[in-house]
């Protein structure tokens, strides 16, 4: 049997292409197609044949080419689904215009995509000859099928849908036309229903997508450990996450949708909701304490709360400081552990916690035992890297051969006896924190260059590795030696130093301020035992005087020397140690009035224990004629040697006597 034939004639060669293709797909098994575009050219007058206009509107441009005994239909359009994906992309609530040639094709192209579920934007119908009002000029997104040369240039975002296809109930009229309706309509329904499932099954598939896509976001955003709540520029809450609903005791199916001002009733927290110049404020909300912060993600017009529990994050912190503890790496002394209330002392650390707040070096420069390292800790605790570790090294205290792996640390196979997978150095273990280079005046000059160039570079290099490792590290270091003078000696480079002493610190030696020795003695004596001891005003005289050359450390083991062979609950002279047990100076010397004043007072104590072995009890008036001192300053020394239970001074004429531990002070100094 001859095949069928039909003429197709269409205005554009796009929409004669596309459907020819579309009629080819359905019908071309059984009927030939010919198709021809007005713009391009038309045949001779056609006759006795089918003739499909593509639409009314053509009519004009063709009907001078069909002939006798033709018979026209003319064909209904509709969507073409293959290319509407890229509608859904567009944001809710999106104005566009929707372009076609003709009024009444961009009004029914509108409902069809409304009819078929595309409804979440705003339609604004465009077609040659429509005036846009002010408003809609500012329209930048448009749709059209097709018919891009007809999108106003004001538009950016150009959305082609494709040419509308021919709808089945034409190409129904056609298998009617040629009778073979009965025999195929079932059939060509189907291959042109095939095409819609496709299409309500990528849909279906799109929305699952969405579905699991919202599902696996909510799942997100109630996994966070923080009360998250979102609403819209009208007031309407879109998230509320798990950790809100805890903290607000309302379920999120309840809050969400509803205006925020009817979940937060608070009017404290909906006036911090609703200004705009405070992004953070603390509240107590059903008995918690939490900080509340809020910012505006201003694409979506949309106002995001975040809800911390400012409980659960001190008790966060203390859980990252319990791992650094067990670690090693946790400064143990903060400023509330360096006791003492002079002057000099409350300056220290007023200036100590200033250049804390910094991220420079420090360099504490003090004499031995001065609590350097104390500061060091506590300069550490307040700065705002006190949640990082802090690690000390004490470059006196460890040998030169060691020094060089433990601070940067070594690559596997990099020594005999190098560790299996290397070994982080204590400058990569210390990344974010501070490192405390103690005793930094006894480090070699091989070593100091290698300080130098971490420190100027803020990168170390394993023993072994071929790259360099960046840290984040403050430097804290100090010294009991006078650097200036290393440098002099050539033992010190100045670079370094310089580098160092970006900030400096010096501490005050303990006999610059001995009214801070009661004090401390207590602090030490409490520290070390829990037993009610009381230390006498004579030891706490003598004690006072004492030069301290080994300063707080040498005072602290004094206590402790005190404590351990005491014989009751009060310290007595007969405790203190031996003064020659005293550590010996170390940098300062003893200030000079110091010495001439002790000096003296021996020299009293002696002449009084003359006088007494020979003459017995020793009057004022004989003690003056022995030395050279006027009669007021033995009197005032007479008093300082009573207050250290050296003498017994006698009332009126009864004269003085020297006591027990007077007699074994004076026979325990050098001749
Ligand atoms: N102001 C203070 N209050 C309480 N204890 C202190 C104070 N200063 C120092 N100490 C104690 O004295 C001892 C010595 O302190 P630290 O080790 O910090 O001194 P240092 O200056 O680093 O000494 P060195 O130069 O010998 O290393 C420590 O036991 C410390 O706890």
């Amino acid at each position: 049997m001859r095949k069928q034939e039909l003429v197709l004639l269409a205005g554009t060669i796009e929409t004669q292409n596309t459907l020819q293709e579309q009629l080819n797909d359905i019908l071309g098994e059984f009927i030939t197609i010919h198709s021809y575009a007005s713009e391009d050219w038309l045949p001779d007058t056609l006759t006795d044949q089918l003739v499909i206009y593509s639409s009314a509107i053509i009519e004009k441009e063709v009907h001078h080419v069909v002939g006798k005994g033709c018979k026209v239909i003319v064909a209904r359009r509709t969507t073409n689904y293959e290319y509407i994906d890229q509608l859904f992309e567009l944001p809710q609530g999106e104005r566009v215009l929707y372009v076609n040639d003709f009024p009444q094709t961009a009004e029914e192209s509108i409902k069809t995509l409304q009819k078929i579920g595309i409804q979440h934007i705003h339609y604004v119908p465009y077609y040659p000859g429509k005036t846009l009002t002010p408003d809609q000029q500012t329209i930048k997104t448009a749709i059209t099928p097709g018919e891009i040369h007809l999108i106003p240039d004001s538009v950016t975002q150009k959305i082609n849908i494709g040419v509308r296809l021919i709808d089945i109930t034409t190409l129904m009229e056609i298998l009617e036309h040629f009778n073979l309706k009965e025999a195929l309509g079932g059939e060509i329904s189907d291959r042109y229903t095939r095409k819609i499932i496709e299409l309500s099954h990528r849909l279906s598939l799109m929305n699952q997508q969405t579905t699991l896509l919202n599902q696996h976001l909510k799942h997100v955003v109630d996994g966070v450990n923080d009360g998250v709540v979102a609403f819209d520029s009208r007031g309407k809450i879109t998230v509320f996450n798990q950790v809100a609903e805890q903290y607000i005791g309302v379920s999120s199916v309840h809050a969400i949708h509803k205006h925020i001002q009817s979940i937060f009733k608070q009017d404290s927290l909906q006036s911090f909701i609703f200004q705009n110049d405070e992004t953070s404020r603390y509240f107590t909300i059903n008995g918690m304490n939490l900080m509340v912060y809020r910012f505006h993600l201003n694409e979506e017009d949309t106002t995001v709360i975040i809800f911390k529990n400012t409980d659960e994050t001190i008790s966060m912190q203390k859980a990252a400081r319990h791992d650094l503890l067990q670690k090693g790496y946790i400064a143990k002394y903060t400023f509330e552990d360096i006791t003492g209330n002079s002057p000099i002392v409350q300056k220290t650390k007023q200036i100590a916690n200033r250049l804390a707040q910094t991220e420079l070096p420090v360099l504490i420069q003090g004499e031995s035992g001065t609590g350097k390292e104390l500061y060091a800790n506590a300069i550490h605790n307040v700065s705002s890297r006190n949640y990082q570790p802090f690690l000390a090294v004490n470059f006196s205290a460890l040998p030169e051969d060691l020094l060089e792996s433990e601070l940067f640390g070594y690559e596997e196979g990099a020594f005999t006896g190098a560790k299996k997978g290397g070994k982080m150095g204590l400058f990569e273990q210390a990344d974010g924190g501070t490192i405390f280079l103690d005793e930094i005046g006894d480090v070699s000059v091989k070593m100091q260059a290698r300080l130098l160039r971490v420190i100027q570079e803020m990168e170390i290099r394993r023993i072994g590795g071929n790259k360099n490792i960046p840290i984040d590290v403050r430097i804290v270091a100090a010294t009991n030696k006078d650097l200036l003078k290393l440098i002099e000696k050539g033992d010190f480079r100045e670079d370094l130093y310089h580098r160092l002493k970006v900030l400096t610190l010096s501490l005050p030696a303990l006999r610059e301020r001995a009214e801070d020795i009661p004090t401390l003695a207590t602090t030490f004596t409490k520290e070390q035992t829990h037993e009610e001891i009381h230390i006498s005003s004579t030891v706490m005289n003598q004690l006072k005087m004492n030069p301290w050359n080994g300063n707080i450390r040498e005072l602290k083991n004094t206590i402790s020397y005190m404590l351990a062979v005491r014989e009751s609950n009060e310290l007595k002279k007969e405790d203190l140690p031996n003064p020659v047990s005293y550590q010996p100076g170390t940098t300062h010397p003893i200030a000079e009035e110091d010495i001439i004043e002790k000096q003296e007072q021996l020299e009293l104590l002696q002449v009084i224990y003359n006088l007494n072995q020979h003459q017995g009890r020793a009057s004022r008036s004989k003690i003056t004629q022995r030395t050279p001192l006027s009669e007021q300053q033995v009197r005032l020394r007479l008093q300082k040697l009573q207050e250290k239970g050296y003498i017994q001074v006698g009332r009126g004429r009864s004269g003085t006597a020297i006591t027990d531990a007077g007699v074994r002070f004076v026979q325990n100094q050098p001749l």
